[in-house]
């Protein structure tokens, strides 16, 4: 597989008064396209920090993260977030559904920012639902879904423009495990059968297996390479 992100010495510092704080220190990080890549590490040790670094939310002090050949690290804020609305889904947490819309309108968000016609808009949609198993709810509200199904109608809107990468931070951590299990099967499904690559941030064990890969970031360093399920890695 061919590496879509390369991340070459990345730090990132926040500056508040006179403290420094520096999430990220000199990562360097390769992912392979398709890969379900997941971040895991204590609470504050730079994953969500690395999370918009990756999806162009946010810029690197210094370094290059290099995405599909391009230094993300060196655009402007507006070269940013157009790269982004090409290239990147994010899934939050909490879904960020906005509640008086259907699963159809919410999905259908982020292409009323392009130039699509109506009915080609109707035609990505009811695929992006149709692929998370949604179809038949198009018309309901997000409080009139389960939470594993809002997670679901959140997904669809983060492909439906297709994006090569998706970015999710703890993307089952509000959900029961049967459910939580449901989607992390579906995130495996997009890298798989539709070639997506996948970078999620979790604090939990069972998600994380879940994932090709897994990587323990502790004060701003990965500390160890983790396992490789479906892979198998090199013998130490
Ligand atoms: N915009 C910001 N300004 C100042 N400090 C920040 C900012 N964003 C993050 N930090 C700091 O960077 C460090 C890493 O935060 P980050 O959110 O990346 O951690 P995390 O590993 O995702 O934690 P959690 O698991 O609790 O979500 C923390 O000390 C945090 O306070």
């Amino acid at each position: 597989m061919s590496s879509l992100i390369s991340i070459q010495s990345v730090s990132k510092s926040f500056t508040k008064g006179k403290t420094v704080i520096t999430p990220l220190d000199q990562l360097t990080l390769e992912v392979a396209r398709g890969e379900f890549l997941s971040l895991m590490g204590p609470s504050g040790s730079g994953k969500t920090t690395l999370l918009n670094l990756i999806a162009g939310i946010d810029t690197p002090t210094s370094g290059e993260i290099i995405i599909n050949g391009e230094n993300i690290a060196a655009l402007s804020r507006a070269q940013l977030t157009k790269w982004r609305s090409v290239h990147v889904g994010y899934i939050f947490q909490l879904y960020h559904l906005v509640p008086i819309l259907s699963a159809y309108e919410n999905v259908e968000l982020p292409l009323l920012l392009s130039k699509m016609s109506r009915a080609e808009r109707r035609e990505k949609v009811l695929a992006a639902l149709d692929l998370v198993g949604l179809a038949d709810r198009a018309d309901h509200r997000p409080s009139e879904l389960s939470g594993g199904q809002e997670q679901r109608v959140a997904i669809a809107r983060a492909i439906v423009h297709d994006p090569d990468l998706l970015v999710a931070d703890e993307p089952t951590g509000d959900l029961d495990r049967e459910s939580a299990d449901s989607i992390l099967q579906l995130l495996n499904e997009l890298t798989e059968k539709f070639g997506k690559t996948v970078i999620m941030v979790t604090h939990d064990p069972k998600a994380s297996a879940a994932a090709h890969r897994s990587l323990q970031l502790e004060k701003g360093k990965f500390i160890e390479d983790g396992h490789l399920l479906n892979k198998q890695p090199a013998e130490q």
